[in-house]
């Protein structure tokens, strides 16, 4: 089932929280929302979910209004970080509850839920704690109960809300993969809210970037990651470093040291010079395009790249995060002197974007 959402507004009180929010999420797919703490991720869960009323804007399924329609009949599952399992219900209990409280009409039959749940806990793998109480279960088999409870009554749509949050690392990574394989399955249709980007990254088709209300980007996780559209994006995906420069005339200047521009500038003063770890390009000699002068501080084997650390020599207290591949040599080893440039370097004016890729002359 398909969630189509257009300029959807929200207020508490006179704050708005949300400010216009268009998506087209596509049937089946899984998407991320993505963004710091207070940009609105589970508003907008919950509005999808029926647990909260947009303001103005349209929400709709399939082509169909349900702006108004009660959370209970969107035929929607839902995941908490704080699995709300039934404490007095066996596991059991707990997954044929949303079928055992449907009205006596569409409720199945004894034996026919039985086989559901079954089918349910040995698809989550727990059929052999179908008599425990959630108690006796470890944190990460609670939230495959949650699911599979989710999962019982056949929603079109799955909404989870940092449905991992409160595991440990190991078991959240688990319970990652086994979700997209669950998703990839079953093929509803899945929203979930995270703020862990490496959990984004991993398991969504798509993900969208909110800040304060608004969406920043809505994009594949290579897309986000890699061509960032804004200064937001670019600061809050992954590692980058920051460089404090200036436009003089046609020169970039960080420190004592320049680069001459390769484009006429359009802007003239402080500008700031974002770097990815891997976008820093490292020579044992300065050359026209690596010019700033590092010693390297720490060099720590990652397996197929080297993690390096570097102290600018002079020009900036805030050392830079590198990592470096094995295909360019042999590694930089800790107190060696370098000098550095960037081929995809991005420069920013405050929000704007001035210039990126080969931001200095080419062939100076
Ligand atoms: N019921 C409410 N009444 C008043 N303000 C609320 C209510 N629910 C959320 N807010 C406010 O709305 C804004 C967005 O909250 P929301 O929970 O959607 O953000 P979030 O991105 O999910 O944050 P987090 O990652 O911390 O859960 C916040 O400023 C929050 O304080």
């Amino acid at each position: 089932m398909s969630i189509e959402i257009k300029g959807i507004n929200k207020y508490f009180d006179q704050t708005r929280v949300l400010q216009d929010i268009s998506l087209d999420i596509h049937s089946g797919e899984m998407l991320a929302l993505l963004g710091p703490s207070g940009s609105g991720k589970t508003t907008l869960l919950r509005i999808i979910a029926g647990l909260e009323y947009q303001n103005s804007g349209l929400l709709s399924f399939n082509g169909k209004d349900v702006s108004r329609l009660h959370a209970r009949d969107r035929q929607v599952g839902f995941v908490f970080q704080h699995y709300a399992l039934f404490r007095h219900m066996t596991v059991f209990d707990n997954v044929a509850f949303g079928l055992t409280v449907l009205p006596r009409r569409e409720r199945p039959t004894a034996a026919a839920i039985k086989q559901k749940v079954d089918g349910l806990l040995e698809m989550v793998q727990l059929s052999h704690l179908a008599n425990r109480f959630p108690s006796q279960l470890s944190g990460g088999q609670r939230q495959r109960v949650a699911l599979a409870r989710a999962l019982a009554v056949d929603p079109q749509i799955l909404l989870l809300d940092e449905p991992f949050g409160a595991l440990d690392a190991q078991v959240r990574k688990e319970l990652r993969t086994w979700l997209r394989q669950l998703h990839e399955e079953l093929k509803f249709t899945s929203v979930f809210v995270t703020h862990d980007q490496e959990e984004a990254m991993e398991i969504a088709d798509r993900v969208v970037v909110m800040s304060q209300g608004h969406v920043e980007q809505v994009g594949t996780p290579e897309e986000v990651m890699r061509e960032p559209e804004s200064r937001f994006v670019l600061e809050f995906l992954g590692e980058v470093n920051q460089i404090k420069a200036e436009i003089k005339g046609n020169r970039l200047l960080v420190g004592q040291h320049h680069w001459p521009l390769e484009v006429s500038p359009i802007h003239q003063g402080a500008v700031e010079l974002y770097l990815r770890p891997w976008e820093v390009e490292l020579s044992a000699q300065p050359t026209s395009r690596c010019v700033l002068p590092v010693q390297v501080t720490d060099s720590i084997p990652k397996g197929h790249y080297w993690q390096l650390t570097l102290q600018p020599s002079g020009w900036q207290q805030t050392p830079l995060s590198v990592t470096f591949s094995h295909e360019h040599g042999v590694p930089p080893q800790k107190g060696e002197r370098y000098y550095i440039g960037g081929e995809r370097a991005r420069l920013y004016a405050g929000d704007e974007l001035l210039l990126q890729s080969y931001p200095y002359a080419k062939s100076a």
